[in-house]
């Protein structure tokens, strides 16, 4: 089952969308409010509403749980790996405490031979960073564990004693001989049983270690024997007999005491996690930055451990509101969400205080609103968008006296209906390749908006939910465009499709372009373009040169035009972004850089000025950083306290 990140919903689900299912939540909350008054509903509303936040945080606990599930899947074969290295070094620590233990206590050792005590004094250093240096590849691949376990244990006594070598070199000989079959590496299901066997590989490894070790000991000094070393453990000297009998499980075997700590810790952690109450809105930045910092991009293999705090309960909230499951929640979609809310911050902290006082004191008077003008005009809300929204406040508050809260909740329905109106005339509310088809994405936008980086991130998203796609890198006017183009290829695991040549034209990489992903069967063709043209024809030209392209070459294919829009730029970019929508056929923008820009507004005036749905947005540099936009999601990170 593959989660189509595009539609966010499992590609064989029955189930309607989330935007349907949001519409079903919305609309079903409209109802409510517009059944009942304020007056009479205010106390089934208190209860409701209570009822409602207990059912979240249920819905959260669950969807908290069932991300640990998946961590703990995933993580699985690194952590094992961890365990034997760690479990390894105990070892070998214990028994180097041992052997010194015993070294400083035999005057008769010492005495007999300073230049042996030297030898045996530098090994342990030696076994040390072996063991690291093991810990390291171990955690790499579990299937060289056994062999660089025992590989290292001759290094240890090769240059001390020739009986230990050959020991040595027969217990690797039986585990290496034994290793290739016993520890596969395909399966996550496999993974419990190749770890086990790969820690009793380990185990015996360590024991001959710990025999060797000894005998090494022994063969060398013939004053120092492991009895002699025993003989001091059991007179209260540090010793891996004393240190184990301290322990409850003493007849385990380091590797079993390991695995036992580590469950009761994750089981200790997860218990406090749940425990956690909401911090209030106050600690709102700090649990943001905290958030950010247990959850940084996630764009290589590893997946960083999650809090259960404000900005998760925040999240699971917005998703379960939208008749997600906790069980569908994937870690990616809570730091998305997390990561909107926080890079919206400072917008929502410049408007949303100031707008509850005023909303909150019943009809708007002439000062009222001249203040929420001013308010969303400095968050880049632009002229047209404002009229209509204050307008709008107006009016409703004419009709009737609303609670701060009850205002604030009627603005983020003038905000989302705003968002959604350009999807009415448009054929695609959900917009996602379609499967089985050839689908064409031209990605248009001034130098430095994003493009690049969106179509890597696009790319990435198709990859994730099953699309064959490919990348065409006709933007040409800049070379290092194409050689950071294919970077992103390389991350997402993307083929790109470009032209060695300086300022080659752009419409021939579009036709190499199109006929390799013919050849290949290409679900998904994204194709960079050129921003920086020096005048509004020579842009014309170009794209329309390009579609011309597209419509002989791929007739059949569905092709959409995106528009990359620079946040941070306000109202700027958006006078850019009207040479573009004259030029090219526009399908929707993706607005990026929202991450920590006071300039979210933006987003409003694009649809109300541009006529244009908002198709993705972005918020950080990471591969992760951009999903489909909902107008629910938006309203609610830039309007929820
Ligand atoms: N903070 C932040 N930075 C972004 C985001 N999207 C892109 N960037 C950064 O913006 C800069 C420009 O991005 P590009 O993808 O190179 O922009 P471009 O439009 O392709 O520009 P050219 O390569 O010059 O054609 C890069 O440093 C990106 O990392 C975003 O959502 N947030």
């Amino acid at each position: 089952m593959v989660f189509n990140w595009f539609r966010r919903q499992y590609n064989d689900s029955s189930k309607t969308t989330s935007d349907e299912k949001q519409e079903e939540k919305i609309g079903a909350k409209e109802e409510d409010n517009s059944t009942s008054s304020p007056e009479t509903s205010s106390t089934t509303e208190t209860e409701n509403s209570s009822d409602e936040a207990v059912n979240y945080l249920t819905w959260a606990k669950a969807a908290y749980k069932n991300i640990q599930e998946q961590q703990q899947t995933q993580k699985l074969p690194s952590q094992e790996t961890q365990k034997v290295s760690e479990t390894s070094r105990e070892a070998k620590t214990e028994i180097e405490e041992s052997v010194t233990e015993g070294v400083s206590d035999s005057d008769t050792a010492l005495s007999e031979n300073t230049q042996d005590s030297e030898n045996i004094q530098k090994s342990p250093v030696t076994t040390e960073k072996e063991t690291e240096e093991l810990a390291t590849e171990e955690a790499n691949d579990s299937d060289t564990i056994v062999s660089e376990n025992t590989q290292d244990l001759p290094k240890a006594t090769d240059t001390e004693g020739e009986t230990s070598v050959i020991e040595l070199e027969e217990t690797r000989e039986t585990i290496v001989s034994q290793s290739p079959q016993e520890i596969p590496n395909t399966s996550v299901e496999s993974t419990v049983l190749e770890n086990n066997t790969t820690e009793s590989k380990i185990a015996e490894s360590e024991s001959n270690f710990s025999e060797s070790a000894t005998k090494l000991q022994t063969g060398q000094e013939g004053a120092v024997d492991l009895d002699s070393t025993k003989e001091t453990s059991e007179e209260g000297k540090i010793s891996v007999t004393a240190n184990s009998s301290d322990q409850p499980q003493a007849s385990l075997s380091f590797l079993e005491r390991a695995a036992a700590e580590r469950q009761a810790k994750q089981e200790r952690l997860i218990a406090n996690a749940i425990e956690i109450p909401a911090s209030d809105s106050e600690t709102e930045e700090v649990a943001s930055k905290t958030s950010t910092e247990a959850v940084p991009n996630i764009d290589s293999s590893e997946i960083p451990g999650m809090d259960f705090d404000e900005g998760f309960l925040w999240s699971a909230e917005i998703l379960a509101a939208q008749g997600r499951r906790p069980e569908d929640i994937s870690v990616e979609e809570i730091t998305w969400l997390k990561k909107l809310r926080q890079g919206l911050g400072k917008t929502r902290r410049g408007i949303l205080n100031q707008l509850r006082s005023i909303v909150g004191q019943g009809p708007l008077n002439q000062a009222g609103v001249e203040e929420i003008e001013a308010l969303l005009l400095q968050a880049d809300v632009g002229v047209e968008a404002t009229d209509f929204i204050v307008n709008s406040l107006q009016e409703k508050l004419r009709q009737e006296t609303l609670p701060p809260e009850k205002a604030i909740a009627y603005l983020k329905e003038i905000l989302r209906d705003m968002l959604d109106a350009p999807l009415e005339k448009s054929d695609r509310s959900v917009f996602a390749p379609d499967k089985n088809s050839f689908n064409i994405w031209l990605v248009n936008g001034v130098n430095g908006a994003g493009k690049t980086t969106t179509i890597g991130k696009i790319s990435h998203l198709a990859q994730k939910s099953g699309y064959k796609c490919l990348i065409g890198a006709a933007d040409t006017f800049r070379a290092a465009a194409v050689e950071q183009v294919k970077v992103w290829g390389e991350r997402s695991g993307v083929e790109v499709i470009a032209n060695k040549g300086k300022n080659t034209d752009p419409a021939a990489v579009v036709f190499d372009a199109i006929s390799a992903a013919q050849a290949r069967g290409t679900e998904l063709l994204l194709i960079d373009t050129a921003g920086r043209l020096q005048n509004k024809k020579n842009l014309m030209e170009e794209l329309s040169k390009i579609r011309r392209i597209i419509d002989k070459k791929a007739a059949d294919a569905r092709v959409e035009s995106l528009l990359v829009l620079d946040a941070t730029l306000g109202q700027n970019g958006l006078r850019q972004a009207q040479v573009f929508s004259q030029s090219a056929k526009l399908s929707g923008v993706v607005l990026t850089k929202l991450d920590g820009t006071a300039k979210g507004g933006v987003a409003l005036a694009v649809v109300k000025q541009l006529g244009l749905p908002i198709r993705f947005i972005g918020a950080g540099e990471g591969i992760e950083d951009l999903r489909p936009f909902s107008s629910y999601e938006f309203v609610e990170a830039l309007l929820s306290s």
